[in-house]
């Protein structure tokens, strides 16, 4: 059954079989606690993003995660290799843009990765979706000023441009591939005071691509998987510092009961 409760726990079935290798090149800030929700969901995460072993490391991982939260010349140098590299192999590319519109350098960068190197999946909150694709958006820092919604047609621009899936986060999210839309409603607001969610969503995307070569699919089912994970976590406390680790265990114990009862998903 294409994108629903038995697809997501297919897939979910497959990471846990295969515990599949993550290479992620990401921020200083999510690094532990996006390595840790991959481990919960039973894939196996490597943080490496030295320009002289990233192209032997791609090699050798299912999927590669690049974020842009904590930029400096070694990691873009690092970026640029692992992307070109990625791209040889045909290993799925997932691209988090976290923060781009608010500085010249993550604007910059960003273009110089998406021409290298077009990402399969590009995961962002509104304001970072609608600078991408060159709207004069204002974005909070990494924060998002605009609800999901907003950034409904930016996204479809950047998925006819780069030919990636876009997933636009927030209060629903939006997934979307040339004229595929899928939505999904689960999750909590509570996951916006925690920080990385949107970091570990992409993470996450990264182990769904890794084991479903369907990469609308992918994403959409790791945007379900996110969203019904945070309700499951607000569910034993309602506080920022419980919720980040109540997430991790809702990820590790997920069951296909939990899928089948709190799915929403919508193809538009
Ligand atoms: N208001 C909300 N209600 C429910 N879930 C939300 C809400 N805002 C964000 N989320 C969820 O939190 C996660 C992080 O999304 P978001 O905060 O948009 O990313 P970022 O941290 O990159 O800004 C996603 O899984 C998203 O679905
Ligand atoms: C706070 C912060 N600063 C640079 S990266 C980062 C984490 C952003 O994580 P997310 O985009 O998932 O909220
Ligand atoms: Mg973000």
């Amino acid at each position: 059954m294409y994108l629903s409760s038995q697809s997501i726990w297919a897939d979910i079935t497959r990471i846990r079989d295969q515990a599949p290798l993550v290479h992620s090149i990401t921020n200083f800030v999510v690094m532990n606690n996006t390595a840790n929700a991959l481990l919960a969901l039973g894939a196996s995460p490597a943080m490496v993003h030295a320009p002289e072993e990233v192209d032997d490391f791609v090699a050798i991982a299912s999927a590669l995660v690049v974020n842009i939260g904590t930029l400096d010349a070694t990691f873009v140098a690092g970026m640029k290799l692992a992307m070109r590299r990625a791209k040889e192999l045909g290993k799925p590319i997932i691209f988090d843009p976290v923060g781009v519109g608010a500085t010249t350098y993550r604007n910059t960068v960003s273009a110089e990765l998406l021409a290298l190197a077009a990402p399969d999946i590009i995961r962002g909150n509104a304001s970072e979706i609608m600078a991408l694709a060159g709207l004069n958006a204002q974005t909070k820092g990494v924060d998002s000023l605009y609800g999901s919604d907003a950034a409904v047609d930016a996204g479809r621009r950047l998925s006819s441009v780069w030919g990636s899936v876009v997933v636009i986060s927030g209060e629903t999210d939006y997934i979307i591939h040339g004229e595929q839309t899928a939505t999904i409603d689960n999750g909590h607001p509570l996951m916006t005071k925690v920080t990385g969610m949107g970091c570990t969503a992409t993470a996450l995307a990264g182990a769904f691509a890794a084991v479903d070569t369907d990469y609308f699919q992918a994403a959409t089912q790791a945007m379900a998987v996110m969203g019904i994970a945070g309700e499951l976590a607000a569910l034993k406390n309602l506080a920022p510092g419980s919720l980040q680790l109540n997430f991790l265990d809702a990820l590790y114990g997920l069951t296909e009961s939990d899928i089948v009862e709190r799915l929403k998903l919508t193809i538009l």
